[in-house]
């Protein structure tokens, strides 16, 4: 069985998946941590591979960049490929003054600009939520850690364009960062009744640029997201 955009075989994904955006960060994630990662899909460059972790089955695979395409891949792994629990390993855009880059956020709930979710239940404005149970396993592997944050974020459609006073307006509501994707993986779980988590490094600040990561190091930097991110998968 294949679907418009992965030509893996029935089976050929784990029961969790970690999700960046990045399909090299995938192919990444697989080299270092798996033990015999198996290249399960590679249609359109979305790498995903499949393997165990500590003895137990994992595969990785990138979502692309942005709701609609993260939307596409979380709905065939949940609805064709038997997925149970997709994790979000991504970067984020730090807006609270309380985190640095290097933090790790663990998203509870992900505020949108976008209309994802809009028309998911008529006259309702839904709330994108994570996994309680997999948010919990994620703050348990984080102990006493004081760089990993718990709370809220907004995914936004637009990348560059700049809204007057929003950010700061964000950050006076304790909203911890910004990225493309988690809104709506929490929307396609919620119509799945599956589970989804975003655990997320910030890789720059939106109030203060002195310290943002290269591009190299968005890609290579996310071990100690990656940790909690494994640990809420198993859980
Ligand atoms: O690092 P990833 O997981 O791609 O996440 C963030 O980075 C991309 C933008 O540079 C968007 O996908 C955003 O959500
Ligand atoms: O969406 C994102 C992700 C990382 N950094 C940002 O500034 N925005």
């Amino acid at each position: 069985m294949a679907t418009p955009h992965i030509s893996a075989a029935p089976g050929d994904f784990a029961p969790a998946v970690l999700m960046p955006g990045d399909p090299l960060r995938a192919k990444r994630i697989a080299e270092k941590v798996f033990d015999e990662p198996r290249l399960v899909n590679e249609v359109r460059g979305m790498l995903a591979y499949t393997g165990t972790v500590n003895g137990k089955p994992l595969s990785v695979m990138g979502s692309g960049m942005g709701q609609p395409s993260a939307t596409i891949y979380t709905t065939e792994l949940f609805k064709f490929y038997g997925v149970e629990r997709i994790i979000r390993v991504g970067t984020t855009g730090g807006i609270s003054p309380n985190v640095s880059v290097g933090d790790v956020i663990i998203a509870m709930g992900a505020h949108t600009d976008s209309a994802m979710n809009q028309h998911r239940i008529p006259g309702v404005n839904f709330s994108a939520v994570a996994s309680f149970n997999l948010a919990q396993a994620a703050v348990a592997a984080a102990g006493d850690a004081d760089n990993v944050h718990v709370g809220t974020i907004i995914s936004r459609d637009h990348f560059y364009l700049v809204v007057d006073g929003q950010v700061q307006k964000l950050a006076d509501y304790g909203v911890l960062g910004v990225d493309m994707e988690a809104a709506a993986m929490y929307g396609v779980a919620a119509e799945f009744g599956k589970e989804a988590l975003t655990v997320l490094t910030v890789s720059d600040h939106l109030l203060d640029g002195s310290k943002d990561m290269t591009a190299e190091e968005r890609e290579s930097n996310f071990d100690g997201a990656l940790k909690l991110a494994i640990a809420a998968a198993h859980s």
